[in-house]
């Protein structure tokens, strides 16, 4: 039978099949993966896989794990657990949104760089979830409204929301109907809250953004999916604090900032990095106003957090 997996928690998984049922799988053996990457967990949330029914019984809902199916997209980060070593948050998607905040606790626009830089190099697309609208005062709607501007120029959809009002949650809904959409975002921008609305009955627990750090407590461990009630799935990813750039290296990152695609053929060396080069198109676009320079800060920031050895 052909399931899908829902949920991991190390050696055990839960799979459902296109029937809709459930059951608690476990890896028999060794698989086989069609993939070039070695990872922490063989099998992630999203994975398609092909189970069979353990021990002949009809009742028992449990099944070993036969095969994996190639995925048409993953995403990585380092592992929790092992130095240099790869985790696979999530595999088969077809979009991503990146729940932010302009206040409490505010999203720094590095952080969505890094988010947007990652999912680029997946091929994943990416929704700029903006939340807590309902607390914006005149002058974070304004923040709100330059960053809009800054991403959708680029191409990014940009949308807010409310999961204390509701606000935009219909918008954020059709986004999501008849897909499967991985959802992340730093600590304490209400992730949690916007779930509990797109899964009433679900609850999810959420925490108060905790004391005078302004930044949340964790309160989410595994990446998970659910079946949204009109169509499509949603995948709730632990709070992750940051997704490595794990798989990119020096010379390839410009091309995960889609703004700075139409320049790098006419930058003066091929393997320009766009910093001290001379006759470099990517700075004379930044010296113009073409390209955001905060966006060029996070480029150089991403770019120096790249390992040398992985140039
Ligand atoms: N004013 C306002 N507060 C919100 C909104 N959404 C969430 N919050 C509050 O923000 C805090 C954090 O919300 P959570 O939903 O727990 O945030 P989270 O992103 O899931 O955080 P973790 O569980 O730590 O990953 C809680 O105090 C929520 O009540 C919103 O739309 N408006
Ligand atoms: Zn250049």
């Amino acid at each position: 039978m052909q399931a899908t997996i829902y949920r991991s928690t190390g050696s055990w998984y839960t799979a459902k099949t296109t029937e809709g049922e459930v059951f608690q799988a476990r890896i028999k053996g060794v698989l086989k993966i069609d993939e070039d990457i070695t990872s922490t967990n063989p099998i992630a949330v999203g994975d398609v896989v092909e189970i069979v029914r353990e021990g002949g019984d009809a009742t028992a809902n449990n099944a070993m794990i036969t095969e994996i199916s190639k995925r048409h997209n993953y995403i990585v980060r380092s592992s929790p657990h092992k130095k240099n070593q790869k985790h696979i948050v999530a595999a088969n998607m077809d979009q991503a949104m990146l729940i932010c905040t302009v206040k409490e606790p505010r999203t720094s626009n590095g952080f969505m760089d890094r988010f947007l830089v990652t999912a680029a190099a997946y091929h994943i697309p990416v929704i700029l979830v903006f939340n807590k609208k309902d607390i914006y005062k005149e002058k974070d709607l304004d923040k709100f409204a330059e960053l809009q501007a800054l991403y959708e120029d680029i191409g990014y959809k940009v949308l807010l929301v409310s999961a204390e009002t509701t606000d935009g949650i219909d918008l954020l809904k059709a986004e999501m109907k008849d897909k499967t959409t991985l959802m992340s975002g730093h600590s304490g921008v209400g992730k949690s809250s916007l779930i509990n609305r797109l899964l009433p009955g679900l609850d999810l627990r959420t925490t108060a953004v905790s004391g005078w750090s302004g930044k949340g407590l964790h309160t989410t461990t595994y990446a998970e999916m659910y079946d949204l009630p009109d169509g499509g799935k949603l995948i709730d990813t632990p709070g992750v604090r940051e997704f490595g750039i794990v798989d990119i290296t020096k010379p390839e990152l410009s091309h995960y900032f889609l703004e700075m695609q139409p320049y790098l053929q006419e930058c003066q060396f091929n393997n320009c990095l766009h910093i001290n080069e001379p006759g470099c198109a990517v700075k004379a676009a930044v010296n113009e106003g073409e390209i955001d320079v905060e966006r060029y800060v996070s480029y150089a920031s991403i770019l120096e957090s790249i390992q040398e050895d992985q140039y």
